[in-house]
């Protein structure tokens, strides 16, 4: 697993733009050298807020949406359309106005889907949705994502893991569901550790004052079972993208960096 890197913007209209155009970079660079690329989206405000900045990009342009496989690293299990799932904030901040192919954006199930309120079923289906993508390299798990994002939150849950349930304590399965969250709706799917550590290059997005205290409890060598952010690492680079205000309560030696 890679160290964590940071990345302090400004506040937090400048991060999602500036994460929004290293999005950017990252999606053609894959698509020139491999033909496509392949993303995981976060729920919450920071992924959202880059979406939205990722829409208001002119080089947004620059992408072949057509060559572009979406995952989502976590969905709130509720009804197909509902405005607190992930992927229809998805869609409003910049899906529907990009020409993706449908067949490439693989949201996870809804509530009202094939396996109605069977959250676990639900979760299954997505893992071997991923599993079939996969190719031989991956032993049949997970597809290697280019990029996974995840939103930080105050408690310092990643996708939907929460600190202390049972879903960040699980080491085989690929995703799973999650009941009792303590964030509404307490019913949700979630990608495990095991699946996010599996693409190349993992983003923490933390923005404002009240994940201050999340990053730097995160950073500060806690345990993934009682802070799963420390837990989200990428193979080859773990970055947190933060604002100043996110950034405020870090130890001196993590941020600002030590000059020469
Ligand atoms: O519920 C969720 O929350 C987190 C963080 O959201 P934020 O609004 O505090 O930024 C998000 O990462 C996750 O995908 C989502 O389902």
């Amino acid at each position: 697993m890679s160290t964590p890197q940071l990345v302090v913007h400004h506040d937090k209209e400048l991060m999602a733009q500036a994460a929004a155009a290293r999005l950017i970079t990252k999606i053609v660079d894959a698509q020139a050298s491999r033909g496509y690329a392949s993303v995981v989206l976060t729920g919450g405000r920071n992924g959202n807020g880059l979406l939205a900045a990722l829409a208001a990009a002119p080089a947004r342009d620059a992408i072949d949406w057509g060559r572009l496989d979406l995952w989502w690293g976590d969905e709130r299990f509720l009804p197909e359309g509902d405005a607190e799932r992930n992927v229809t904030q998805a869609r409003e901040a910049l899906l529907d106005s990009v020409p993706l192919d449908p067949k490439r954006v693989h949201a996870m199930p809804a509530s009202d889907g094939p396996w109605g309120a069977d959250v676990d079923a639900a979760a299954a289906s997505y893992a071997e949705e991923l599993a079939r993508a996969a190719g031989p390299e991956n032993h049949g798990a997970v597809p290697t994502f280019d990029v996974l994002m995840l939103g930080v939150g105050p408690d310092t849950h990643v996708a939907s893991l929460f600190p202390e349930l049972p879903a960040v304590r699980e080491t085989e399965r690929t995703v799973v569901g999650v009941r009792g969250a303590p964030k509404p709706p307490p019913t949700r799917v979630t990608l495990t550790l095991p699946a996010i550590r599996a693409a190349r290059e993992v983003w923490l997005l933390a923005a404002g004052e009240d994940k201050a205290g999340a990053a730097a409890i995160a950073l500060s060598g806690a345990g993934e079972i009682q802070a799963p952010a420390a837990g989200a690492a990428g193979r080859s680079r773990t970055l947190w993208l933060l604002d100043a205000a996110a950034a405020s309560r870090l130890p001196r030696s993590l941020y600002p960096p030590a000059s020469p």
